[in-house]
């Protein structure tokens, strides 16, 4: 399919979304006109409300949907709709599962660009990148297919012929509840493990972001799993809430702030219920001077800048060993001031708006409370107004490189999430470490050196669930992902998931007769 720079064609699946027969989308068009809930199958209007939201394209400031959030009933009847398909869904063979995870995942790939759009109007990150997040979310279900076939317990011998062995069985209805950085690869990530496993879901996304996720529900139905398999409830705290308390949810999958996992955790803990927590994060970056200073830089832009730096596992505390700390600077401020903001539907444009108003708001007053406590702006962090007039009212912002940074800075110890990267000196291996690990964080961490022994003692010593060699924010979907300490726990990704979205049966068979002790 050729795409002309901005425009999108549309399939019918798509189509369905839209207003009345659209043949292209361009930023500023996109209006969402059905309902945003799926449920047994198909589009529903939730059957009560908690509250209503907006949602906007970030580009333009615009309102693309105006919806209803779920109250108590509404989850229930979604949490009943998976619960009836759980049953068919766990009794079918891993093969079977495998197959139609497999057709999702090629749906997935014939539908890309439109798919891509979609995530680009609503978030408003370039279109360049959400092809990549399109990406791994096939690259996920296929994964996961694989692994479904290949499910299998474990055979015991014991003594007397007696044997024992284990069965891998799914949790039952377990709940995803979604961030708004990447909505639909946080929707495949954790509905493609959890239903290879042979269990249910019902996701909910972040009001901000409540659109592509229907079009994951829309391709699953169209894949050929039961009605009620993957539902949709869109809404805030209150609509999760519902869901965690839910008596009927086995599992509740999670990404997103920290103070919002800590209740989740809370409220799980009432039902006994399994928890993943993907959260926060204030990832360490550790330049040596005998990197490959391309590569650093390169790396450095990649740690930093991604989905307008509101990624989790960003490496926002740039330590550069000082022998190469003007070098570096100079290069990652040149790179980073070339960077193209502006229209995320247009091709070349690597730098979308923020995801709204006030997290615009928010992210500036980072960089002020920067330059009061002496971080000096090398570049960036302020408002960009792009020429485009129908992007005046869009949330964008000039990526910021901040030096002269300490570690007690609130911008080097706090989640920013925004495009800030703050430069820190080192002078010892000894001395970078013991900084790097000074965090309440643990989500990820990169180390830059062509010294391979250093390489590998680094990321020994750093309290991280993802440590990055050589590179940065790369997200291979068979190596799990996720956090230490207050960053959560679990995985996502990689063969250790299945152990998350499963239970172990043991079963004890015995051959002779039963030695009583009575
Ligand atoms: N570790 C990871 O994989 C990732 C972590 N994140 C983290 O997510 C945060 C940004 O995402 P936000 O959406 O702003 O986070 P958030 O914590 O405000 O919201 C996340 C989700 O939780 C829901 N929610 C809010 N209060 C709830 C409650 N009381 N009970 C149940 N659900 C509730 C929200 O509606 C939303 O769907 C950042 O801290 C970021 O680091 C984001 C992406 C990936």
């Amino acid at each position: 399919m050729f795409l002309r720079a901005g425009q999108a064609a549309v399939s019918p699946l798509l189509r369905s979304l839209l207003p009345s027969p659209v043949a292209t989308m361009s930023t500023g068009t996109f209006v969402v006109s059905q309902p945003l809930n799926y449920r047994g199958g198909t589009r529903v209007e939730p059957a009560d409300a908690s509250g209503t939201e907006k949602a906007f394209e970030p580009a333009t400031g615009r309102v693309i949907a105006t919806f209803t959030c779920s109250g108590e009933k509404e989850v229930n009847l979604a949490v009943q709709n998976a619960k009836a398909a759980f049953k068919i869904w766990s009794q079918k063979s891993g093969m079977e599962r495998c197959r139609i995870l497999l057709e999702a995942a090629r749906i997935i790939r014939e539908r890309r660009d439109e798919i891509a759009t979609v995530e680009c109007i609503n978030n408003g990150k370039s279109i360049f990148e959400a092809r990549l997040d399109i990406d791994t979310s096939w690259q996920c279900l296929e994964y996961f297919a694989g692994l479904a076939a290949s499910m299998a317990g474990e055979h015991i011998q014991l003594p007397g012929g007696s044997f024992g062995y284990t069965r891998r069985e799914p949790l039952g209805v377990c709940v995803g509840i979604g961030a708004w950085n990447y909505p639909f690869q946080i929707a495949s990530w954790k509905s493609a493990p959890a239903l290879a496993c042979g269990n249910a879901m019902v996701f909910k996304p972040s009001p901000f972001t409540p659109v592509s996720a229907l079009l994951l529900a829309e391709i699953y139905t169209e894949a050929g799993v039961p009605p009620g398999l993957f539902n949709v409830v869109q809404g805030g705290a209150a609509t999760g809430q519902f869901l965690c308390q839910h008596h009927d949810v086995a599992k509740v999958s999670f990404t997103g702030s920290v103070p919002t996992g800590m209740k989740i955790m809370e409220m799980a803990s009432k039902g006994v219920k399994p928890v993943t927590l993907e959260l926060g994060g204030k990832s360490p970056l550790i330049i040596f001077s005998d990197c490959d200073m391309n590569n650093a830089v390169k790396g450095a832009l990649m740690a930093n800048f991604l989905t307008q730096g509101q990624v989790c596992c960003n490496g926002t505390r740039v330590f550069v060993q000082k022998e190469i700390l003007d070098k570096f600077t100079e290069e990652v401020v040149k790179q980073t001031q070339r960077i193209k903001i502006g229209d995320p539907l247009l091709e070349d444009t690597r730098m979308g708006p923020l995801i709204n108003r006030p997290h615009l708001e928010r992210v500036l007053g980072f960089v002020k409370v920067a330059k009061e406590q002496g971080a000096k702006v090398l570049c960036g962090g302020d408002i960009y107004v792009p020429e485009d007039p129908k992007l005046k009212d869009g949330y964008y912002m000039r990526p910021c490189v901040l030096t002269n940074c300490r570690d007690d800075m609130t911008c080097v110890k706090e989640e920013i999430f925004g495009p800030v990267m703050s430069i820190l000196p080192f002078d010892t291996e000894a001395e970078v470490l013991e900084r790097a690990n000074d965090t309440t964080f643990g989500l990820a961490a990169g180390v830059f050196t062509r010294d391979i022994q250093r390489a590998h003692r680094v990321v020994a010593e750093l309290q991280a669930g993802t440590c990055f060699i050589n590179n940065y924010n790369v997200s291979p979907v068979e190596l799990p992902f996720g956090g230490y300490k207050k960053s959560g726990f679990g995985r996502e990704n990689g063969r250790v998931t299945i152990e998350y979205y499963s239970q172990l049966k043991t079963v004890c068979v015995e051959m002779g007769d039963v030695e009583s002790a009575f």
